[in-house]
């Protein structure tokens, strides 16, 4: 929270809000993003292209995707969701492609060419049959188990290989 407050401060103090209604049709300004505690600094760091526009246009990205996260985690039991539920759902995640494309265009990345290649790398990084439906990161794989452990198993039943 201490390097999200802090990235917070950074952002607010090098980007200017757009002004009402300018960009986002609001005057208010995007929620903080030392809220979403689970985005990391290095995430917001990146994600900033330009720090006028850019900065404001990549807090309402940012707040959609924690926003929607939090929702999503929050109802994890997709399946269940109400029909006017999921359409909201919906929308705010066309907000979060939106506002992401849109990104992308500014920054001059070409998106569906990055995400093949990130494809590619996690396919390196994430073996499927070790870290499907694992979060662990990709250092926990980089040391693979030797091919006697993959035959015999975990050596010790109180800590799995994963
Ligand atoms: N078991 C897993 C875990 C992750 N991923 C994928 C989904 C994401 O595209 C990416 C995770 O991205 P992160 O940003 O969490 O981590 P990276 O692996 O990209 O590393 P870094 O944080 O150093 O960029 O890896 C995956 O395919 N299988």
């Amino acid at each position: 929270i201490h390097t999200q407050t802090k990235a917070c401060k950074s952002m607010y103090g090098t980007c200017q809000p757009p002004g009402p209604g300018r960009f986002w049709g609001s005057d208010s300004p995007p929620l903080c993003p030392a809220a979403h505690t689970w985005l990391s600094y290095r995430e917001l760091e990146t994600s900033r292209c330009d720090p006028h526009l850019g900065g404001w246009r990549d807090h309402q990205l940012i707040s959609s995707a924690a926003g929607n996260g939090q929702l999503l985690m929050a109802r994890a039991g997709l399946p269940d969701w109400a029909p006017g539920e999921r359409a909201a759902l919906a929308e705010e995640l066309s907000d979060v492609l939106l506002y992401l494309v849109s990104l992308a265009q500014q920054c001059r990345v070409d998106l569906p060419r990055a995400a093949l290649r990130k494809l590619d790398q996690n396919r390196a990084r994430y073996p499927a049959d070790r870290a499907h439906g694992s979060a662990r990161k990709y250092p926990h794989y980089q040391a693979g188990p030797t091919d006697a452990q993959r035959r015999d198993g975990p050596t010790d039943p109180c800590c799995p290989q994963d």
